[in-house]
């Protein structure tokens, strides 16, 4: 059994024993400490491995806690009833505050989460049939299978089933193929839509997935203490899951545990000696609370749970397995067929014309290169291709289909498969992992299929696809370190590798030699010969002349957004223009 194993289930067995061995306060303890995991663990989901920040967790909790009060107490539901009530209303409200929010970048949505908190607290603080800021009393106890929940002691079983039931949700969805496209979201989404991932749909997911979390733990907090009113759900209780998140660790499952455990222990702490050495209770501890916060923080950034589990074996790799099947492939053209058009391109950005008017054509099994010094249009124009930026005029086709107008994501599904100048794997994620992410669009699997599991055998097969793909780039041997560990070249033939997992027709490859040293550029030639040996079509953008030079068969050269020469690397190499425009007519 590794480290990790062992101490989940030293955990495990302590959790099952300590309702009954612990004395009932410290047991009462332990169930906050329960319902604020639940709580925080949507705001890991969210914030810390989504990119999201909200903070408006309190709020969902609430709607979890009032629907079970109202259902339970007006209607006379059971509180299992209540359950799937609150459950729901919380998803509802999610989608709906998702579905505008979401979109929408920046501070858009911690402020809306702000709002949203905070209208809802003061909305059930007034309304009458809520109780106002009195609350609901009086909700009944939750029984199972005959058991009466109605002690501490009881109900902290059902508190840990809901938080293990919770991370095991998390855990499940983050090791499948929408969870590596969740883990992307944070600062890689341009990447992860470039490879068919539909970032907003994903947002919205874990915006209500995160919900759902709250309002259980809502549920549970309601019948533990069989009353509700506003306060435990306002927006500084959504603050202080924020803290326990990042106190835990923002982007672990267990952070989420061990922050809301620290604390819930370190209020009740500073309560106690507060009221025992200065004789008051209320605000003293708040600040002391607040200065130890800070004083963790600096010296755990991260987080404890980082700093613990940096000093532990890394976790075993992600098996691959050998009897997998394959994943659908696409027709592929024929040698020399045309695979991608531009036809006068153009782009403007106000009075500049970035792109003027370019042409070309790429055949099926040859590499073009569009070279021109800096400013002369390139990368716009490679953002136009594939589909970041919309174009000002005229035309692109993708195997005799128009591009014109289409996403990132739409354009990716046609068949162009890109790298990025300024590398974008997400360097905590194996290797192994970042080139399944380029498997995306040939499975189906979802969020639901992930969570239950049903996807392992689509899973089984996105993983062996990457591993082929590493296979087919040279790198299979380092398929288990993090990404961010290998030398820019490596990384780069990684982003190869990932474009490839989509099955392309064309790869479209912007600025890859760039920042590499001279043998990395030439293991980097040697690979693009033999995938054009394969039949890849492979456009290039490029600043590196003699990159260049030596391996396409065609050139486009730009100077200032026009096409100012193109054929073969020898003519253009001596045509006057382009000395003109590389070298200012020094030769
Ligand atoms: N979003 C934008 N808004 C306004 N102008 C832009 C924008 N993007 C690019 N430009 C301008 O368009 C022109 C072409 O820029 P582009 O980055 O495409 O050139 P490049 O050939 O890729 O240069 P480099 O080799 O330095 O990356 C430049 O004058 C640049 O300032």
């Amino acid at each position: 059994m590794t480290i990790r194993t062992t101490l989940l289930v030293v955990f495990l067995l302590a959790l099952a024993a300590a309702p009954f061995v612990l004395p009932e306060y410290y047991v009462t303890l332990l169930n906050y400490i329960g319902l604020g995991s639940l709580a925080t663990l949507g705001i890991v989901l969210l914030t810390g491995i989504g990119g999201l920040t909200s903070f408006g967790q309190a709020a969902f909790v609430g709607i979890g806690a009032y629907a079970t009060a109202y259902a339970t107490t007006a209607w006379g539901f059971s509180p299992w009833f209540a359950l799937p009530l609150g459950l729901f209303a919380a998803a509802a409200c999610a989608l709906a505050i998702g579905a505008v929010t979401l979109r929408l970048s920046g501070h858009y949505l911690p402020l809306s989460t702000i709002a949203w908190s905070l209208s809802l607290y003061y909305l059930v603080g007034n309304l009458p049939v809520l109780g106002a800021h009195d609350g609901i009393t009086g909700l009944p106890a939750v029984s199972l299978f005959g058991v009466v929940l109605d002690d501490a002691r009881s109900f902290s079983f059902l508190i840990w089933i809901f938080v293990l039931l919770g991370l095991l949700s998390v855990h499940n969805l983050l090791g499948s193929r929408a969870g590596r496209a969740i883990r992307c979201l944070r600062g890689r989404s341009t990447m992860a839509e470039a490879f068919g991932v539909d970032t907003t749909r994903l947002k919205v997911a874990i915006f209500v997935h995160a919900a759902l979390l709250a309002a259980a733990s809502g549920w549970l907090y309601a019948h533990l203490v069989r009353f509700v009113n506003p306060t435990p759900f306002g927006l500084n209780v959504g603050i202080e899951y924020l803290f326990m998140a990042v106190v835990g660790g923002v982007g672990q499952l267990a952070g989420a545990v061990v922050g809301a455990g620290v604390m819930v222990v370190l209020r009740d702490v500073l309560q106690d000696v507060a009221a025992r050495v200065l004789g008051v209770s209320g605000a003293i501890e708040i600040v002391a609370y607040g200065v130890l916060i800070i004083v963790l923080l600096q010296n755990a950034r991260a987080g404890i749970v980082p700093f613990v589990t940096r000093r532990l074996p890394a976790p075993e790799p992600l098996k691959v397995p050998d009897d997998a099947p394959s994943l659908p492939m696409r027709d592929r053209p024929a040698r020399g067929e045309t695979v991608l058009v531009a036809d006068k391109v153009v782009r403007r950005f106000g009075g500049l014309v970035a792109v003027n008017e370019v042409s070309f054509t790429l055949k099926a099994g040859e590499i073009l290169g569009v070279i021109g010094p800096n400013g002369a249009g390139k990368s716009t124009l490679f953002n136009l291709l594939s589909g970041v930026l919309p174009l000002t005029g005229g035309a692109i086709s993708v195997l005799g289909r128009a591009a014109n107008g289409l996403t990132s994501r739409a354009i990716a599904r046609l068949g162009l498969a890109r790298t990025f100048q300024h590398v974008q794997l997400r360097g905590d994620m194996s290797v192994l992992e970042n080139v399944a992410l380029g498997a995306h669009m040939r499975s189906r699997k979802g969020i639901l299929s992930a969570i239950l599991r049903l996807d392992r055998k689509e899973e089984g097969a996105l993983l062996a696809e990457a591993l082929r793909q590493l296979e087919r780039v040279g790198l299979a041997d380092s398929r288990n370190v993090p990404a961010g560990s290998l030398a820019l070249g490596q990384q780069r033939i990684v982003e190869i590798a990932r474009a490839l997992a989509s099955d392309p027709v064309v790869l479209l490859l912007d600025e890859p030699a760039a920042g590499l040293r001279y043998h990395e550029k030439q293991a980097l030639a040697a690979l693009l010969d033999s995938l054009r040996a394969e039949g890849m079509s492979i456009l290039i953008v490029e600043h590196d002349m003699d990159f260049v030079m030596n391996l396409v068969d065609r050139l486009v050269v730009m100077e200032f957004g026009r096409p100012i020469a193109s054929g073969v690397p020898g003519a253009v190499q001596n045509d006057p223009a382009v000395l003109e425009a590389y070298l200012g007519g020094a030769v």
